[in-house]
């Protein structure tokens, strides 16, 4: 790999003897893994799991197919393996608040919402719009039901929730030294002075993170870079500035601590993790753990939302679950131009964020009916729909490329397909034909 100059040179001295197997290891192949999602407990996956990744919970090597049942219908997510400690040091405890800062396209996301299952608040926060969408299209997938999904610069956040997470995840925006070798694209960006630029956004966002946590709270940091600026220097500064504490970080087999010498000295950063790709299996990256002084409480500040659902929407609401659902949600429901969501169990106050997905989107208003949304095909409630139509594989292709489907029942409802018994898709079944409803924007 054609690596610049000043980054050969940069190692060479940081690193000493180890720098040629450093450098060494850009030209080897990228290593793929895979998370299983643990919301569908006992459930069976096509893909191989003799290889399970030691630090991570529910992580195999291994590479996914985008097509293939598993992915489509939210059983996996592909991570790299690296990319997985991060979920496993952060890893939230039940009902807790949990903001991930920088969460597109989703990776930490779903892995944190492993740990929290039903239970607690998880935010999710992408500050570009595009990414945003692609977050709250993962996090559907996936099928969580206690998410958030917001569109707001860290300032904003701050603003609107002070004090209000006992757990924040900041996957900063980095110079992705340690990503070079599966995106080479990423290298044109480097230059000496890139780690410094990148260095001075994350002590940006971090004063923003800090404000919303609750005392006593965990901050997770990390990023996916090599450079010490962006890694022990930033964990010294929050250490300097902040009075923060660096909790020691478990390290397995090839994992090293963190360098006091490239930051102040401070013998505590070896509490943080280096994941170098000459030394493990996966890509590059850093993580550190950092706890707020104070004392932890267990309270949140909850605000009831005003409800905005209209008797006659209601009405149709009502009729949609009678006729197609074995079940109906409960809790706080918000009515958004059109487009019904349930809202987790307790939420901060919603005012003053740009919300992509308060909830789970359950559907749209549309001239006296209602209709359900593609998030009820993959949410993780099983038999949630009273008819579900297990298909074959040329089904399967057929209706994610957009065509009707026959089944001989008569009446109107609406039903999920299945694929393994595992929901990709609702469709309309209107006196046996099921009519398309997949999302255009993900056929194929
Ligand atoms: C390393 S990526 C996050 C990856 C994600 N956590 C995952 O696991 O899939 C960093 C994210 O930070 C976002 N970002 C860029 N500038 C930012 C800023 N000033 N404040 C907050 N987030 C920012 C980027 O758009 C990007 O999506």
């Amino acid at each position: 790999m054609n690596l610049p100059e000043g980054f050969i040179t940069k190692y060479q001295q940081l690193l000493g003897d180890q720098a040629d197997a450093f450098l060494a290891s850009f030209d080897q192949p990228v290593v793929n893994g895979f998370r299983v999602n643990p919301l569908w407990p006992d459930a069976k996956i096509d893909l191989p799991t003799d290889q399970p990744i030691d630090y991570s919970e529910w992580g195999y090597l291994g590479k996914v197919d985008g097509n293939a049942i598993d992915h489509v219908a939210g059983y996996v997510y592909s991570q790299e393996p690296s990319a997985q400690f991060v979920g496993t040091v952060a890893a939230p405890h039940a009902n807790e608040w949990v903001l991930d800062l920088c969460a597109a396209p989703g990776g930490k996301t779903t892995h944190l919402a492993s740990y929290l299952g039903d239970s607690g608040l998880l935010v999710s926060n992408e500050i570009n719009a595009g990414r945003a969408k692609i977050l709250a299209s993962n996090v559907e997938r996936f099928g969580l039901t206690n998410t958030i999904v917001t569109n707001n610069d860290p300032a904003t956040l701050a603003a609107a929730w002070p004090e209000t997470f006992d757990r924040i995840l900041v996957d900063a925006p980095c110079s992705g030294e340690g990503m070079f070798r599966k995106d080479p694209e990423a290298i044109r960006y480097w230059t000496p002075d890139y780690p410094a630029t990148c260095a001075a956004r994350q002590r940006e966002i971090l004063t923003e993170a800090v404000k919303m946590l609750k005392p006593g709270g965990t901050l997770v940091y990390s990023t996916c870079t090599f450079s010490p600026e962006e890694d022990e220097q930033i964990i010294a500064w929050v250490k300097e500035t902040y009075g923060f504490a660096i909790e020691p970080i478990a390290k397995t087999d090839g994992m090293v601590d963190g360098h006091p010498e490239w930051a102040n000295d401070d013998p505590e950063l070896t509490n943080t993790a280096r994941l170098f790709p000459h030394l493990l299996v996966g890509e590059g990256h850093f993580v550190a753990k950092l706890v707020k002084p104070g004392e932890l409480t267990e309270d949140h500040p909850v605000v009831p939302v005003k409800a905005t659902m209209t008797k006659p929407q209601s009405t149709d609401f009502q009729t949609f679950v009678t006729t197609s659902l074995n079940q109906s949600f409960a809790g706080q429901f918000m009515v958004r131009k059109e487009q019904l969501f349930v809202l987790p169990s307790q939420v901060p106050d919603l005012m003053h964020v740009r919300l992509v997905r308060p909830g789970i989107h359950l559907g749209m208003f549309k001239k006296n009916r209602f209709e359900p949304s593609h998030t009820l095909a993959t949410l993780t409630v099983p038999h949630l729909f009273k008819q579900e139509f297990d298909v074959d594989d040329a089904e399967y292709q057929r209706y994610r490329h957009g065509e009707t489907l026959v089944r001989e029942l008569p009446g109107k409802q609406f039903v999920r397909l299945t694929k393994e018994h595992k929901g990709f898709a609702i469709g309309h079944l209107v006196n046996d034909t099921i009519k398309n409803l997949y999302p255009k924007g993900l056929r194929v």
